[in-house]
């Protein structure tokens, strides 16, 4: 469980997060979105313990990451894999992991395969590509069997590969019942794999709550047999209508409205769905103000 009870951090004259609150839940997935500059490193550094808040606090299973006896073994996190000593190779990484962490080397080797790394395990991480190291810093993260993964675009420089097998293993993870929270730039990729969004802009939390419910539109789409007596009746039922595309319509009404209305009419019906908005569009929507906002900030 990770709880993130009104934290703030003030750089100079900037408050690069402002008053944010949120909590993770064993067995869930949280996406945690927002544009270039809206505060989610700085607030998963906060998290880590590895920038001290100005204001609010951080709890990691109900203490804070700085408190965990053995953090490693508690709290998997990966903020920037590109932060590993180039000369090392990746069995060298992994193990000294695994020595920090009071675990036999066998583990270190062990996850080296998880990973998909064994056939690089003796090349220097410097030759690694992108993917290849944010492979590694996973399996640095899951080391310590952790029951919380915090993670910075942990997809960054993977191929389709590496992001659906990282699907994969995330959503194993929480399946288990641990708490991951996670940022990410890549919209499909979040859709598919998160449970939760946490989207925050200009430092502040713009929405927070399950994904399905803030994806759900307002209205319904709806596709009928005779498509101008369907559209009679349900402007006779109140209910607004407008054109969209292949004679659907949309209407600004539950499916259980548009569905009565057209039964009541007779009508019948060929397709009828919720209109729900895709993540991009939820993004934009939420956060547009906010990164003009960021703009006009660092401006100032
Ligand atoms: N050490 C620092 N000193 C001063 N300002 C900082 C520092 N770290 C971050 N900032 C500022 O805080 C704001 C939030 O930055 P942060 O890196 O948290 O954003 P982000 O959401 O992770 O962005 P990105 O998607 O680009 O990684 C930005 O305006 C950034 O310039």
């Amino acid at each position: 469980m990770i709880t993130v009870e009104n934290l703030s951090k003030r750089y100079g004259h900037h408050l690069a997060v402002d008053d944010v609150s949120f909590r993770c839940e064993p067995g869930t997935i949280t996406g945690f979105l927002g544009p270039n500059g809206a505060g989610k490193s700085t607030s998963l550094r906060m998290i880590t313990g590895l920038t001290p808040p100005t204001s609010g606090r951080a709890l990691v299973d109900g203490r804070p990451f700085t408190d965990l006896p053995n953090p490693g073994r508690e709290v998997g996190v990966l903020l920037d894999a590109a932060a590993v000593h180039p000369g090392r190779t990746g069995r060298e990484t992994l193990r000294l992991t695994a020595r920090l962490l009071d675990l036999p080397v066998r583990q270190a080797d062990e996850m080296l395969e998880r990973v998909g790394l064994a056939g690089a395990a003796s090349r220097r991480v410097g030759q690694y590509s992108l993917g290849m190291r944010q492979r590694l810093g996973i399996g640095s993260a899951l080391l310590g069997d952790p029951a919380v993964l915090i993670m910075d675009e942990p997809a960054n420089g993977m191929d389709p590969e590496g992001i659906r097998w990282m699907r994969e293993l995330l959503q194993d993870f929480a399946g288990r019942g641990g708490t991951v929270l996670l940022s990410s730039h890549l919209l499909a990729e979040v859709q598919a794999t998160v449970d939760r969004l946490v989207v925050i802009g200009g430092g502040r939390i713009a929405a927070d709550g399950v994904l399905s419910d803030l994806l759900r539109g307002s209205g319904s789409i709806v596709r009928g047999l005779d498509p101008a007596a369907l559209t009679t009746a349900l402007r006779i039922a109140g209910l607004s209508v407008s054109p969209a595309a292949n004679g659907a319509v949309t209407v600004a009404g539950s499916p259980e409205q548009v569905g009565r209305a057209a039964a009541a009419a007779g009508q019948v019906l060929l397709e009828l769905r919720e209109q729900s908005s895709g993540l991009e569009d939820l993004f934009f929507s939420l956060t547009d103000g906010a990164s003009v906002a960021v703009a006009a900030g660092r401006a100032a």
